[in-house]
C-alpha cells in the first residue's frame, strides 16, 4: 500500500445534525482510508442518508468538524467540496430532464468536476462507458426507467473525477445479473484508486465490495470493522437484523 493510500482520505469528529427538535446524527467519529471501500447499513431513520448529506455539504452540521485530505472542509461549500474530490449519489435518481444523457453527464464534469470543455467531454464518456450506457447518449434523461437513472446517477457522479465516492442506495431493485454488473463497475473504480462508501440495505451485494462495515442506529454508529463480525455483533442483529442477541 502506497503512504498515500494508507492516509485518511476522510475523518469526521463529533458530527452531530438536528432538524429542529429531532436529533439525527447524534456524534458520530468515523476516518477512512483512501484505498477502503465502506458499506454503511442500519434500520430506516439511522440517520445514514444525512450522514452522507452532511459529509458533501448540502447540510451544514449541528456541531462537529469535517475534515477531507487533511484540510478542514467544515464550513466548505458543496461545491468546493466536489471539487475538492469527494461527491454523492442521490437515493432517488435527479436526472435534469429536457437534457439528453450525454448533456447531463458533461455538465457534471463541467460544473461539478471543474472541467474545461474537450477534458470534460472526454471524462463524460469514459463515464458513460464504465456505466454501460454509451449506447444511450443521446435519449433524454426523462424518458429513462429506474435503473437506468440509477446508472446516470453514478454516471454523473464519476464525471467529477472524485475520490471519494458516496453511494446511496442503488442496488435496490436490480436483478441478479444487474447486481452483479454494478458489483463489476464498484470493482473496477476501486481499481481506480477510488474510495468508496456505499449505503445499502442489499447487504449481500454490499458485502462483495466492503471490506468494512459500519452499522448505524439512532445517529449514532454501534459497530465498525470487518464486515463478518460486524454482521454478528449483537447490537447489530438487535437493531438491524430484527433478531434477538441472545
Ligand atoms: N431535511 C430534513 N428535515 C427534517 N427531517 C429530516 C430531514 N432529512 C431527514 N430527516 C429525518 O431524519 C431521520 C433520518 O433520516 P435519514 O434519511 O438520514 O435516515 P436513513 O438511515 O437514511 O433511512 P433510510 O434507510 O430509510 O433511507 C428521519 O427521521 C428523517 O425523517
Amino acid at each position: 500500500m502506497s503512504e498515500a493510500k494508507g492516509k485518511p482520505i476522510i475523518t469526521v469528529s463529533g458530527l452531530h445534525k438536528r432538524f429542529r427538535a429531532l436529533v439525527v446524527l447524534d456524534g458520530i467519529d468515523f476516518s477512512m482510508r483512501a484505498d477502503e471501500a465502506v458499506g454503511i447499513v442500519g434500520p430506516n431513520g439511522a440517520g445514514k442518508t444525512t450522514f452522507l448529506s452532511v459529509l458533501v455539504g448540502a447540510h451544514p452540521p449541528t456541531s462537529g468538524t469535517i475534515d477531507l485530505l487533511g484540510e478542514d472542509v467544515t464550513h466548505v461549500s458543496a461545491s468546493e467540496r466536489c471539487r475538492r474530490g469527494i461527491v454523492r449519489t442521490h437515493q432517488i435518481p435527479r436526472p435534469f430532464g429536457g437534457m439528453t444523457v450525454f448533456e447531463n453527464v458533461f455538465v457534471a464534469a463541467a460544473n461539478g468536476g471543474g472541467f474545461p470543455r474537450d477534458e470534460g467531454y472526454e471524462r463524460a464518456l469514459d463515464s458513460l462507458r464504465l456505466c454501460g450506457m454509451f449506447h444511450l447518449c443521446n435519449r433524454r434523461a426523462e424518458t429513462l426507467g429506474l435503473l437506468d437513472r440509477k446508472r446516470l446517477e453514478l454516471a454523473r457522479a464519476l464525471a467529477t473525477n472524485p475520490k471519494l465516492l458516496l453511494l446511496d442506495e442503488i442496488g435496490g431493485g436490480l436483478t441478479d445479473g444487474e447486481a452483479n454488473e454494478l458489483v463489476a463497475t464498484i470493482r473496477e473504480l476501486r481499481r481506480r484508486d477510488i474510495a468508496i462508501v456505499w449505503i445499502e440495505h442489499i447487504v449481500h451485494i454490499l458485502l462483495e465490495v466492503a471490506d468494512r462495515l459500519v452499522c448505524m442506529d439512532q445517529g449514532r454508529i454501534i459497530a465498525d470493522g470487518d464486515p463478518a463480525t460486524v454482521m454478528k455483533t449483537p447490537a447489530v442483529v438487535e437493531a438491524y437484523l430484527g433478531g434477538s442477541a441472545e
